[in-house]
């Protein structure tokens, strides 16, 4: 059995404006999450943290794993920022399970660790292209994976302000008008068919969504100011990037620089600062780096 592995985890934008819970991208932004079994039989884990004791216990508990709990250590090195909506705990439960996975001879396939990872996250949609790679529509029954053309570009303005996503998902009502509904329906299929036709110059208004974002808007002041901003300058169009507080635009033909530095600007107003990154799609997903034997 190897001692230790290191499991590289892209970031993932979810939602995608209205894909709320079900669309995510692969970005071209990494952690490389190390898992090292220690000396002993005692089960702990090293350092504490409440996220990597859940999804070790949970990978123990399931009945084709036939390895007692041992005693690990983990880290973290990357790019991905935490709390930014970029899908940084994903990097965590993800890196952590595949690397238990990868130590343990593979007793899960893909397909279960998909399944544990989004029952542990509460939603697939950052883990369905964390784990494959490219553009996801992902439900706990299915889940579909679209490969994406280096010609799409995220121009990706990263506040220096985090928003925690349990924290964001308490902002969304309990119901919303049927007529919101029915909207968010025919943009959020409008949005796969783009990925699916590779056509993404015809996505852009169907990036608007009115599910999670308008309730959201707090959280991240100048969101839509940002994302006007960024298309003005040339972008597709944006979206708030998973809950926030990162704000996406996509482009094709348009000039990265010129709409991170409208996007950046219009952040500027409202007080903030924030940096911003020009990253394609990751069409491949999570992968073991090394393994020491
Ligand atoms: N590099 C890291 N090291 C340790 N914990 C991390 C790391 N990245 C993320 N986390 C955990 O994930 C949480 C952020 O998750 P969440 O609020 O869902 O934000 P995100 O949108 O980045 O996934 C952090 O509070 C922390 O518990
Ligand atoms: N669908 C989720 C996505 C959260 O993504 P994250 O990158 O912010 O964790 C939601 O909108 O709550």
């Amino acid at each position: 059995m190897p001692q230790s592995v290191t499991i590289s985890v892209p970031a993932t934008s979810a939602n995608l404006g209205p894909g709320y819970d079900c669309l995510g991208l692969a970005l071209s932004l990494y952690n490389h999450t190390t898992v090292t079994i220690l000396e002993g039989d005692r089960p702990h884990i090293e350092p504490h943290h409440p996220m990597v004791e859940a999804i070790s216990a949970l990978f123990f508990q399931q009945p084709d794993v036939e390895e007692a709990p041992f005693p690990f250590s983990w880290s973290i090195k990357g790019d991905v920022p935490q709390s930014r909506g970029l899908g940084s705990s994903v990097t965590v439960r993800l890196g952590i399970m595949m690397g238990l996975n990868e130590l343990c001879g593979r007793p899960l396939d893909r397909e279960r660790l998909y399944a544990l990872c989004s029952e542990a996250e509460g939603h697939p949609d950052n883990v369905a292209p964390a784990l494959f790679g490219g553009f996801a529509v992902a439900s706990k029954e299915q889940r579909f994976r679209f490969p994406v053309d280096d010609r799409l570009k995220a121009v990706i303005l990263i506040p220096e302000y985090e928003v925690q996503t349990a924290h964001a998902r308490t902002a969304l009502p309990e119901s919303v008008p049927h007529s919101d509904a029915a909207r968010n329906t025919s943009h959020a299929c409008t949005l796969v068919s783009a990925f699916a036709t590779g056509e993404y110059e015809r996505m852009g208004a169907a990036l608007e969504d009115f599910l999670h974002q308008p309730y959201r808007r707090h959280l991240v002041p100048g969101l839509f100011e940002i994302v006007d901003a960024g298309v003005d300058a040339g972008a597709i169009g944006g979206y708030l990037s998973g809950s926030g507080s990162a704000v996406a635009c996509l482009t094709t033909s348009g000039d990265p620089a010129a709409i991170a530095s409208a996007m950046q600007q219009e952040l500027a107003k409202t007080g903030a600062t924030g940096r911003t990154i020009v990253v394609t799609a990751d069409n491949t997903g999570a992968k073991p780096l090394q393994d020491t034997a």
